[in-house]
């Protein structure tokens, strides 16, 4: 394990000049250090997550945490915004050692965090949302006019009377960036901001935070997108092992040399040649319609689509656009009234539970890795048994085998690299990106005959992510028919036979993967493709 004292330094200076703003920014931020950590350790049982960490933010300095999933990010914000103290360390802030307590603690110092999930009411208005994280309840009349002004001042445009279940993803985020600004913060920490945003939304969302740190806030960002951080942050720690690795200045780094420091090696490549043609149909869905559950949600339109063996088929849109939905209608955690709008290996399956689904050879890995993709207070092992059971034998007899489950579970934790205390650790225990590695192990060791995956790499760092996507598409190699529903069009790109969209619950034509490009794509994104509005599906079926 690297030591804190082995950290890099800033590396050699950039061939071009960063822009006067910039370097006038960073120059004065070097006088007003707002937040310093030094030698913060923090212990879970059985567990060193966070380990000698000596960390500074200055104001008007926008500053990345980076690091492998379980690298101790989340734990070490978490110190900072007061969810959780350390075991040992001092946090100085503005040039005084404090004891956050608890985030009204943090928020009352100038500290505000916007969290990767949403913590919104939906049923409620902007204005309501905004006023329960206030501490002065102001009149709601008053309140609408400072979020205009907010909003106004930093180019976050949202109408304070709509409620939240009428927004989309990026304006929700937008209210929650609000809620903080509202509050004046000194110090704003994001964390994964951009997992849930298209390509504008992150450029507008880049351009607020600039704007912010030219007054003088702090920003401390997290994110395993390291163009993003590249593109964004003035400097960066760099954690590995909960220790620091390095500190570099991303501008002058490539992803390359900053993957080096997160890993300690160099990233792997994938491997991606064109499907070798199409096998048998995996899946069909024939003119799939079905009303949301949710009353929120989106219903799903009249969807064709073919899924063959051999074949990745990629469907990319902003999620809400009805992607759960779909997910849920394929995989049986959601019945539908009639047989034949889903077919599964052959197999009308419209009416089927998940369980007999699963039977037929279909695996999945549904968005939501808590709750839907494990028990978060079940060990590993016994989150084996819950979707691999019949499919890895680990019921004998109708009983349990114990063994083989933890025998399954130490195999997915081996061949995936899932850092954690072993079979028996208990899913909430492990990083956000660990669980997932952990998931789509289990579902990928079944040899599924159809794999359904949404979100694959959602939360992974970009060697776990490297790791997945070669997976997925050595899966597809060895047979089997894959469906991937996700919103990173990069990805899509890197290892998908087919493409489509999924907009306002209309599936898209269905697009060879070297006949359209990212740029189409983000269009249709917006429900704008060729013959829109009930066209989709012949197109499809055209294509397929
Ligand atoms: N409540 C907890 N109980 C036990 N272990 C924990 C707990 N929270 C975090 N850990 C452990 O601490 C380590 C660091 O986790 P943390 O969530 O901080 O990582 P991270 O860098 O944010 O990862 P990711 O990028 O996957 O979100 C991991 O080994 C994790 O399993």
């Amino acid at each position: 394990m690297p030591t804190a004292g082995a950290a890099t330094g800033p590396c050699t200076p950039a061939a071009s000049t960063p822009p006067a703003a910039r370097r006038a920014t960073l120059t004065e931020a070097s006088a007003a250090v707002r937040l310093r950590l030094q030698g913060i350790r923090k212990v879970y049982p059985g567990v060193v997550a966070n380990d000698d960490i000596d960390l500074s933010v200055s104001a008007g300095e926008i500053h990345a945490v980076l690091g492998e999933n379980g690298a101790g990010k989340s734990t070490l914000m978490k110190m900072i915004y007061g969810v959780s103290r350390p075991s040992a360390g001092e946090i100085h802030w503005e040039g005084r050692r404090v004891d956050i307590a608890s985030p009204a603690q943090a928020r009352a110092l100038g500290i505000g965090m916007v969290f990767q999930h949403f913590s919104l009411f939906e049923t409620l208005t902007v204005t309501e949302n905004v006023a329960l994280a206030l501490p002065d309840k102001p009149a709601l009349d008053e309140l609408a006019s400072r979020i205009e002004a907010v909003s106004a001042r930093y180019g976050l445009p949202v109408d304070p009377r709509r409620h939240v279940h009428a927004l989309s993803v990026g304006e929700r985020q937008r209210v929650e960036i609000i809620r903080c600004l509202l509050q004046d913060p000194k110090l704003l920490i994001m964390d994964e901001p951009t997992s849930v945003l298209t390509p504008p939304a992150v450029r507008k969302l880049f351009d607020t935070l600039r704007q912010l740190a030219a007054e003088g806030c702090s920003i401390l960002y997290i994110s395993h997108k390291l163009d993003e951080i590249q593109a964004l942050c003035h400097t960066a720690t760099v954690l590995r092992g909960g220790r620091v690795s390095g500190h570099c200045r991303p501008a002058e780094e490539t992803p390359q040399s900053m993957a080096r420091l997160m890993i300690g090696g160099e990233l792997p490549v994938c491997e991606h040649s064109p499907a070798d043609g199409r096998g048998e149909l995996r899946l069909r869905l024939a003119g799939l319609s079905h009303a949301s559950a949710d009353p929120f949600g989106t219903d799903l339109r009249d969807i064709h689509l073919d899924v063959h063996a051999g074949e990745i088929v990629g469907i990319a849109g902003v999620s809400g656009n009805g992607q759960q939905e779909l997910l849920q209608a394929i995989s049986g955690e959601e019945t539908i009234a009639e047989k034949f709008p889903v077919q599964i290996c052959g197999v009308e399956a419209g009416r089927l539970n998940a369980a007999r689904r699963r039977r037929l050879g279909l695996c999945f890995v549904p968005e939501e890795r808590l709750g839907r993709g494990a028990v978060p207070s079940m060990s590993l092992a016994d989150n084996a048994v819950l979707t691999a059971a019949r499919n890895a034998a680990l019921v004998r007899g109708g009983f349990l085998a114990y063994t083989r489950a933890r025998r399954f579970a130490s195999e997915c934790i081996e061949r995936f690299n899932v850092r954690c205390g072993g079979p028996q650790a208990v899913a909430r225990s492990l990083s956000g990106g660990n669980l997932q590695k952990f998931i789509i192990g289990r579902e990928i060791l079944q040899t599924p005959r159809l794999l359904v995956c949404a979100q694959p790499t959602w939360g992974v760092d970009v060697g776990a992510a490297a790791f997945i996507r070669q997976a997925i598409i050595d899966l597809r190699n060895r047979g089997c028919a894959v469906l991937v529903i996700s919103e990173e069009l990069d990805e899509l790109f890197e290892i998908c036979d087919r493409i489509a969209v999924l907009a306002k619950g209309r599936l898209s034509p269905v697009r060879p993967i070297g006949e359209t490009s990212i740029e189409d794509i983000g269009v249709w994104m917006s429900g704008m493709w060729p013959g829109a509005e009930g066209s989709g599906g012949e197109d499809d079926r055209a294509a397929a």
